[in-house]
């Protein structure tokens, strides 16, 4: 389900990509080489976590430099970041956890809202507030797909972007479930291969990763 006042469905932002890159810049001049790593493995939708102090900036550079891509900000904790991140041209926003405010925040907001949930009791609050599409964060210390399983039989209709912990390994598990669309990662984005400033080996990695999607 999508809030009027959405300018994107979080279902489509759900099949843009079936692994979100978790990306974490604290470099500006990162920013856009670490993003065309990816848009060269055919990832054109980039979640900029809040983690860093240029992550807004990234933000805004990003839509500008990439009109084509589609980009998010993660690690959203409050409304006052929901309406900075929109500010600087978010056009989805993923939190790791929730709060009624933010939960409210976000169906008045602009820029789809995929909260974060680690339990059947966050599942159901959002749920209530009319939220459909959620992370489910952290991933594998939360239950990780056994988790996932049980939650299908009472919550069909809850779509999730499962997130933390996963990995080359055990990422295609995830997405073989019914109600799991994407997964969210760093594992594509590995620190040394960015301080490195190695993105040929982030192409790689996001490659390997998009092509064994079945
Ligand atoms: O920043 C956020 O909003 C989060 O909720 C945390 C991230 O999604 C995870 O840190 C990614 O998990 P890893 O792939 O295990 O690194």
């Amino acid at each position: 389900m999508s809030f009027p006042n959405w300018q994107l469905s979080p279902a489509h932002i759900f099949q843009l990509t079936p692994v979100v890159p978790v990306m974490v810049i604290d470099d500006i001049d990162d920013a856009l080489p670490m993003a065309e790593a990816l848009m060269k493995a055919g990832i054109s939708l980039f979640e900029v976590t809040l983690r860093t102090p240029v992550a807004l900036e990234a933000i805004s550079l990003l839509r500008k430099a990439m009109p084509s891509a589609v980009v998010g900000v993660g690690t959203l904790t409050n409304p006052e970041e929901l309406q900075a991140a929109a500010a600087a041209g978010a056009q989805f926003a993923i939190s790791p956890g929730i709060t009624t405010e933010l939960l409210e925040a976000g169906k008045a907001g602009d820029i789809p809202l995929i909260p974060g949930v680690a339990s059947i009791s966050e599942l159901m609050q959002a749920k209530a507030l009319g939220y459909d599409h959620l992370k489910f964060f952290p991933a594998e210390a939360a239950g990780g797909c056994a988790m996932l399983k049980s939650i299908a039989g009472p919550f069909p209709n809850i779509t999730f972007c499962p997130t933390g912990g996963i990995h080359q390994g055990n990422y295609q598990d995830y997405l073989a479930l019914p109600n799991v669309r994407c997964v969210g990662g760093s594992w594509i984005l590995p620190k040394a291969a960015i301080a490195a400033k190695d993105w040929q080996k982030i192409t790689e990695l996001a490659s390997a990763a998009v092509s064994a999607v079945k």
